[in-house]
């Protein structure tokens, strides 16, 4: 089954806007419609991505929902937080679908994206309406759906690697430690101190410890699957390089599973889902080895002697943790083949 659907981009002049109007260049079924700037509108969108010379439309429409109801059928949000709070009404209303990018539709507790995120929470009709779009585990949810909230990169990195070992209830979700780090385009495009050459080239930081606003969206999801309420420890580390997330995450084992164990588990969950793969005994996977595509790598490594079990997982944090995990959901939401344009092996080196 196919269809031309027509696509726009809001807030195109960003590295997920940018990812997303990449990625759907080679979308078989999809043609980009309007690409969106609130701050640039009018001027080419070559002049912000030289990169992107060639798309069918090359010039920065102004955000407008009626003019964007015109031209498209479903709208990528790749915006900051607060601002599809108050957008995604309006698209729904005009007969948009929407895909969110941004943390706004993710959690189900208003209070809690409150207390993370410090803005104002979206309705509570839509937060209800929002599904989450983790494909390979949620994914059945997602076809037919009009509003999407796509995951967090560093949730996507960190509940693939640990959802299927807790819904088996092989390790006690109350022992889990997750160690995340991430590349500086996780941050965006915006400038600032944090994000500045000198601050972030040959040092490696630690941020927003216990206070960083994907540790309700990782506990929601864990406690979804867990059957009970889960809490966990989640502490993030800016890495000076460009794209990557890396998740290494620790538990105590329930029951005795060898690492092969966990392979086998995982394999068989994962069976069918083409972007997740799984490293064979010994080996756990590198960052680069995702760079640029949509795929997350998990290995294991089982340490008898603490009855602990090592997971890593890596991700693109743009790609499967952004750009390309909208997509996958856009072919979810339309019935096509998750993988549809999505199927390119990682840039390496
Ligand atoms: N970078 C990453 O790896 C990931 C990012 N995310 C999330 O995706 C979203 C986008 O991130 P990212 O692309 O990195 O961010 P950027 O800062 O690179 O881009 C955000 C874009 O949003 C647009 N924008 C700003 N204010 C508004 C507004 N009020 N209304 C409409 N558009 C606006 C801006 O474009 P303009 O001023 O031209 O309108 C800007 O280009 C964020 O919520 C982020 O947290 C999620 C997963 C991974
Ligand atoms: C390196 C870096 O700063 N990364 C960002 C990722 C933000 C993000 O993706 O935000 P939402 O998922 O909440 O939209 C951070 O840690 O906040």
């Amino acid at each position: 089954m196919s269809h031309t659907v027509r696509a726009a981009i809001i807030g195109a002049t960003g590295y997920g806007g940018a990812e997303v109007i990449r990625l759907l260049q080679a979308h078989p079924y999809v043609h980009i419609t309007s690409v969106i700037s609130t701050s640039n509108a009018g001027a080419p969108l070559a002049d912000h991505f030289p990169h992107l010379q060639e798309i069918v439309v090359d010039r920065l429409d102004a955000l407008d929902v009626e003019l964007i109801a015109g031209k498209a059928d479903v709208v990528f949000l790749a915006t900051p937080a607060g601002v599809s709070a108050e957008l995604s009404p309006k698209l729904l209303a005009a007969g948009l679908k929407v895909i969110d990018i941004s943390g706004d539709l993710r959690l189900k507790s208003s209070s809690e994206y409150e207390q993370w995120y410090k803005k104002p929470a979206a309705s509570a009709d839509m937060l209800e309406r929002s599904v989450y779009g983790l494909c390979e585990v949620f994914g059945d949810e997602v076809k037919g759906q009009d509003l999407i909230a796509n995951p967090g990169c560093y949730p996507t990195a960190s509940l693939l690697g640990l959802i299927p070992a807790v819904e088996a209830g092989w390790i006690d979700p109350s022992t889990i430690i997750i160690d995340a780090k991430s590349g500086v385009s996780g941050a965006g495009r915006g400038v600032g101190l944090g994000t500045h050459y000198a601050e972030v080239n040959e040092n490696f930081s630690a941020y927003k410890v216990n206070k960083h606003q994907h540790i309700p969206e990782i506990e929601q999801a864990l406690s979804r699957v867990a059957g009970k309420p889960v809490v966990t420890t989640f502490t993030t580390h800016l890495v000076p390089m460009t794209r990557g997330i890396m998740s290494t995450m620790y538990a105590t084992i329930q029951g005795e599973h060898s690492t092969q164990d966990f392979i086998d588990k995982y394999k068989a969950y994962y069976e069918g889902r083409k972007f997740v793969r799984i490293r064979q005994a010994g080996k756990t996977p590198a960052t680069k080895e995702v760079t640029g595509s949509n795929y997350c790598d998990i290995g294991f490594a089982v340490d008898e002697r603490t009855n602990r079990v090592t997971i890593v997982s890596v991700i693109d944090n743009v790609v499967k943790g952004a750009a390309g995990q909208a997509i996958q959901n856009l072919n979810l939401m339309y019935g096509w083949d998750e993988t549809t344009g999505l199927l390119f092996s990682p840039v390496y080196p």
